[in-house]
């Protein structure tokens, strides 16, 4: 929530920094919709916001049992069968992964300015070994990466598994929550964050319904719109045009 100073409540006690990556570092939500689309077009049934709020940031096999059973189509493909389904066409897709607007600027001026980074992905290792491919160097910034097959994650977003299981990780963790941000893209993610007693800055996607936003610490448009100094963190530096 804003204060008085326009800031964020909690401002000046964030010393550690948590990123989701999907749809929020990058832009792989739109290859999940793009196979998810397909698939259900055979039910004759459309891909809609709604349904992907229930599934995006969840674990691969929570978030297939959220499709079949929302969509009513269990009966005639199970979770398991269409996570198989699925995994031939995002291995195509996942090594074209882009960043997200902002995304590589905000992780290198925390790495430079020497605040801790950790990556918390639902994602298992062999998607995140794809979509991470062509950026292994920013990547590489992240103190330390935990994913959704991590054995100390023994449930997906919004549990807040991934979330303590990273704050554990930091040197000299664990690190008290309340001096960690998250960065989320997902409604389950910003309330992993919260399960967590962490703050969450929400970047959602614009067609999510706005009733999501009201878990999140702050909302933004977009990782660009972010500024440290709301969150007590060292300031980007002005660069000459
Ligand atoms: O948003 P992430 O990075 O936790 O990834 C979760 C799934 O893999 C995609 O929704
Ligand atoms: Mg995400």
């Amino acid at each position: 929530m804003a204060d008085s100073s326009g800031g964020v409540s909690g401002k000046g006690l964030i010393t550690h920094v948590i990123f989701d990556m999907d749809g929020l570092l990058l832009d792989t939500e739109k290859y999940y919709t793009e196979v998810q689309e397909i698939i259900l077009a055979r039910y004759n049934k459309p891909f809609d916001w709604s349904l992907k709020a229930k599934m995006m940031g969840k674990k691969a096999i929570e978030a297939a049992r959220v499709f079949v059973e929302e969509t009513g189509i269990s009966d005639s493909l199970t979770a398991e069968d269409f996570l198989v389904e699925r995994e031939a066409m995002l291995q195509k897709l996942f090594p074209n992964s882009e960043l997200m607007p902002g995304a590589s600027r905000l992780i290198r001026h925390l790495h430079a300015k020497g605040i801790p980074i950790c990556l918390a992905t639902g994602s298992h290792r062999r998607h995140f070994e794809l979509k991470t491919q062509q950026h292994g160097e920013l990547f590489s910034l992240m103190h330390h990466v935990v994913l959704g097959d991590d054995p100390e994650v023994k449930q997906g977003k919004p549990s807040p598994d991934i979330f303590l299981a990273a704050a554990k990780r930091f040197e000299g963790g664990p690190v008290d929550p309340h001096k960690i941000v998250v960065f989320e893209d997902a409604p389950s993610g910003v309330q992993a964050a919260k399960n967590a007693g962490m703050s969450a800055v929400m970047v959602p996607d614009p067609r999510l319904d706005s009733s999501y936003h009201d878990a999140a610490d702050q909302i933004l448009s977009s990782l660009l719109d972010f500024n440290p100094s709301d969150w007590g963190l060292p300031p980007f530096e002005l660069t000459a045009s």
